[in-house]
């Protein structure tokens, strides 16, 4: 299986750093978004990412350029026809994901493999929306994605050991580690760390620390690199709520039930650093 083309879908904070690491490996990359500002927004990322890049001497201007000439922009799925790999990352919603898939089903060629970069939402369920599900494979990335070195690769249920690998094969051309895991909600990274975040917010909700308290207690005292309500907003509330919901429903246990005040925060807009408020204000 020979991967040359990509599609990813969605250009919010993973997309466009998938994008990015993508073109940098050499891909050639088709970041696809609902619409045209969107995907706009996740180029300018890119953009500010390499120059960044640039800037500190690690990258010459003209590798920029040749790395942004390898991503083309879209807003038609139909682009996906010329791909050999799909990496979807659009919101954690399974309605939505499961629509994407079933449309990729009919456009792409029958050897393209579809991934998802989903959080939480079982892969299995995301490939009984295509006649294909042995393509069909998680692949979840870290934020920020040109920084994190893990890459979890999930199987669903039918993922065939010929994709496994080709995806396993892959990720290790990005320079990322792959790490093999089950298809159970949240899968190893999630499963672990947002029930971590969310008991922090309930211990901000319960008043036994203001929010700085809390966040100092995990960095200093447990050497993380930002606190739990801090790593909430740069992650995103929302994406945040959807796991805690996935978590709590897949498991049916009351361990996970998301605290209320994510719940408001949420249902306020207040989405973290991508809406420029969260526990914390972005502004300006
Ligand atoms: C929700 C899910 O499903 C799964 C998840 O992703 S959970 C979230 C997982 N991610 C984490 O836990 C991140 C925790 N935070 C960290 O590791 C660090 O704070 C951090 C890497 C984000 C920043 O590190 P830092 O030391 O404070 O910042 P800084 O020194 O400015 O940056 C270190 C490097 O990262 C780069 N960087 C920082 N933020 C970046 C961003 N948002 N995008 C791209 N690059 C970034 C910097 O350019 C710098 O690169 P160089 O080494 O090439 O110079
Ligand atoms: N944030 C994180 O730390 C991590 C997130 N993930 C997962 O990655 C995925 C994306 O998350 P993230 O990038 O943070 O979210 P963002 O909200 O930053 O980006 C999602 C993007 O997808 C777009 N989108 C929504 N529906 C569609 C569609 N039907 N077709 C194409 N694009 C669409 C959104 O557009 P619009 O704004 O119009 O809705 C938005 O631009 C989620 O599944 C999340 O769980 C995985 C690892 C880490």
């Amino acid at each position: 299986m020979s991967i040359q083309n990509v599609m990813v879908i969605g250009a919010g904070q993973m997309g466009s750093g998938i994008a990015q690491v993508c073109a940098m490996a050499g891909y050639k990359v088709y970041l696809n978004d609902l619409k045209e500002e969107f995907v706009q927004k996740g180029f300018a990322a890119i953009n500010k990412n390499l120059q960044r890049q640039v800037d500190k001497e690690k990258m010459t201007a003209e590798q920029k350029q040749e790395i942004l000439s390898r991503l083309t922009a879209s807003t038609d799925l139909q682009d996906a026809a010329q791909t050999d790999l799909v990496i979807e990352a659009a919101v954690e919603n399974m309605k939505i994901k499961s629509d994407i898939f079933a449309k990729l089903d009919e456009i792409t060629p029958e050897q393209t493999i579809l991934a998802t970069n989903t959080s939480s939402l079982p892969i299995t369920e995301i490939a009984a929306a295509t006649k294909r599900p042995e393509k069909v494979i998680g692949m979840h990335f870290m934020n920020p994605v040109p920084v994190m070195k893990l890459v979890e690769i999930i199987r669903g249920l039918a993922t065939s050991d010929e994709v496994y690998q080709a995806i396993e094969d892959m990720t290790k051309t990005l320079k990322k580690v792959p790490v093999e895991v089950n298809d159970f909600p949240g899968f190893v990274s999630n499963r672990i760390l947002m029930p971590m975040i969310n008991e922090a917010i309930y211990t901000l909700y319960e008043g036994v620390a203001e929010k700085e308290a809390i966040d100092e207690v995990m960095k200093l005292g447990m050497n993380h690199p930002m606190g739990p309500l801090t790593l909430a907003d740069f992650i995103g509330l929302d994406t945040c709520l959807y796991i805690m919901e996935t978590l709590h429903e897949g498991f049916g246990d009351d361990k996970y039930r998301p605290c209320p005040l994510l719940r408001k925060y949420v249902k306020a807009g207040w989405l973290g650093r991508k809406t420029g408020r969260g526990f914390y204000s972005y502004e300006g």
